[in-house]
């Protein structure tokens, strides 16, 4: 590395935020801001049993290490050759060995205490890496917030599990392994794990960065994370930004409503977000915890205090009580749902309308499920009728005004979202085209503006990890532009060879100029 190379960011602190990340410079959207590695790496304790090696789900049988015999690690011919990181050190293979020799630890205790592997990785660390060790140490745990509560009690099986491992006279204290945990909860990420060759299927792993663990929060953020498949954590500027501002990561769903990011906050960071969405009651004009106003039929009911909420139109006041009861109607009714049944959700969309904010959380997550549903029937039905897409197709056109506002700039969401409006312009196009309902120069127009679409799509999905799906969507919808480009030339000389000329009715965000 050049010995000169000093980071774009530098840490701050506030009292507010604690340690923070700022910009010590302008940076550009797209520009990588940092990379980190994970200083520990597991499953989380609500995991199925994976590899110790290689994070593998061990599905229906495992062998214990060779060496140890205490760690599950994948049977048959061992670990894949392409994960090429090994997780169960020569390190940690031999402290398993002498506990077994010194305090009989067998495999299945091991098994049963999955969750704690995380916690007793980044214990043994501190004698590997003090450097690191020390940076893990001083990340904000909140601990005396935990002291007594039911996470407290729940983080007593790992203090107990490491405190039963400890063959000689060094055995951490309830605190220390309290600490661990709780630095694990407070700041790590979520990591997908290598999928199972041919069934695809992953565990999701918790690792904790010592760099990106320093981003303070925003529910909208400035920044993209995409984590590859060697575990390394790349952070991007998801929009531009300004020496001195600061850098946020979303620790939350952004598709979430304010008091559901704001209750997940506070039980896993401890702190309430006073962040300019939190402060607004239309969440930058998205209304996404409103309600359709029940006096005037027109405006949205917004809270306003935590005791009332206000119409924007008419201006009549809503108890709390009244619209809380509402919304949880709504969201009752979409927990029982069919979440893969179109009709279902059709009529939960038809249903709730009536009662929320047309971009209300709950509507926007049956709607994405829905355009889910349609994009899988679609891709496995031979003919699909133009109904169905025109419908997928209007419904990624509602949902990405939305993920314009709150996810600014690159976003893996908006992304998927991009990708999926071209397919099914261009499905539909084609359809129509075939059926002549469009002439040749209407469907270039149409195939225009799907270009668009994949355009920015693909500038987003250039940055994600190559193995990870996204990589792959990136890699398919490379494939799908060229095919485009091809379909788009033959269009264009078959009008030349009629001898009409073409003048293209799309502006360059892809609507159409005309309208
Ligand atoms: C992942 S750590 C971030 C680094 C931390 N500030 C430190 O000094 O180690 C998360 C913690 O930072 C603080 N924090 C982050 N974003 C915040 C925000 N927007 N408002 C208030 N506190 C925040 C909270 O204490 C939270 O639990």
């Amino acid at each position: 590395m050049n010995s000169t190379f000093s980071p774009p960011y530098e840490v701050l602190t506030s009292e507010k935020l604690g340690r923070y990340v700022v910009a010590k410079r302008d940076l550009r959207a797209g520009e990588t801001i940092f990379s980190d590695e994970p200083f520990v790496l597991g499953p989380n304790s609500e995991s199925t049993l994976v590899c110790f090696n290689c994070y593998l789900p061990l599905l229906s049988k495992f062998v214990v290490c060779k060496n140890c015999a205490v760690a599950p690690v994948c049977p048959g011919e061992g670990c894949p050759d392409y994960l090429h990181k090994k997780w169960h050190t020569e390190r940690e293979c031999n402290f398993f060995k002498s506990v077994k020799l010194l305090n009989g630890l067998h495999p299945m205790t091991m098994v049963q205490n999955v969750g704690s592997l995380l916690a007793l990785r980044a214990f043994m660390k501190r004698t590997v890496d003090t450097q690191a060790w020390q940076e893990f140490m001083q990340l904000e745990t909140h601990l005396q917030e935990r002291r007594g509560t039911s996470i407290w009690e729940f983080s007593k099986n790992t203090v107990r599990f490491i405190q039963s491992l400890s063959v000689i006279d060094d055995i951490p204290d309830d605190d220390l392994i309290q600490r661990i945990c709780a630095a694990i909860d407070v700041n790590s990420f979520e990591v997908r794990g290598p999928p199972v060759p041919s069934i695809g299927c992953a565990e999701v792993l918790r690792g904790v960065y010592l760099k990106a663990a320093l981003l303070a929060h925003d529910c909208v953020a400035n920044t993209h994370m995409a984590i590859n498949d060697n575990n390394t954590l790349v952070c991007h500027a998801s929009v531009d930004i300004k020496k001195g501002e600061p850098i946020y990561y979303n620790y939350t769903d952004p598709l979430k409503g304010t008091s559901i990011r704001q209750q997940n906050l506070m039980i896993g960071k401890y702190f309430k977000c006073s962040c300019d969405r939190c402060s607004d009651a239309t969440e930058m004009g998205t209304f996404m915890s409103s309600l359709m106003c029940a006096e005037c039929n027109t405006g949205y009911v917004s809270r306003n205090s935590p005791e009332e909420w206000t119409c924007n139109n008419c201006k009549k006041a809503f108890p709390d009580p009244t619209i809380v009861n509402r919304i949880k109607c709504c969201m009752d009714k979409f927990d029982v749902l069919n979440k893969t049944d179109t009709k279902e959700l059709e009529e939960y969309i038809r249903n709730v309308s009536l009662i929320l904010s047309p971009n209300h959380y709950l509507l926007m997550d049956a709607k994405q499920r829905l355009a889910g549903v349609l994009r899988d029937t679609i891709n496995r039905e031979p003919r699909p009728t133009k109904k169905l897409i025109k419908r997928k197709l209007d419904l990624c056109k509602e949902l990405l005004p939305v993920l314009e506002t709150l996810c600014p700039g690159i976003s893996r969401t908006k992304a998927i979202t991009l990708y999926e409006l071209h397919a099914a312009i261009v499905q539909l196009a084609k359809k129509m085209f075939d059926g002549r309902d469009l002439t040749g120069p209407a469907y270039l127009d149409e195939l225009t503006s799907a270009e668009k679409y994949l355009k920015r799509s693909l500038e987003m999905l250039f940055i994600e990890p190559g193995n990870s799906p996204e990589g792959e969507l990136c890699a398919k919808a490379l494939e799908e532009y060229r095919a485009l480009k091809v379909t788009m030339s033959n269009i264009l000389d078959a009008i030349h060879t009629e001898g009409k000329s073409y003048v293209c009715a799309v502006e360059s965000n892809g609507s159409d100029k005309s309208k």
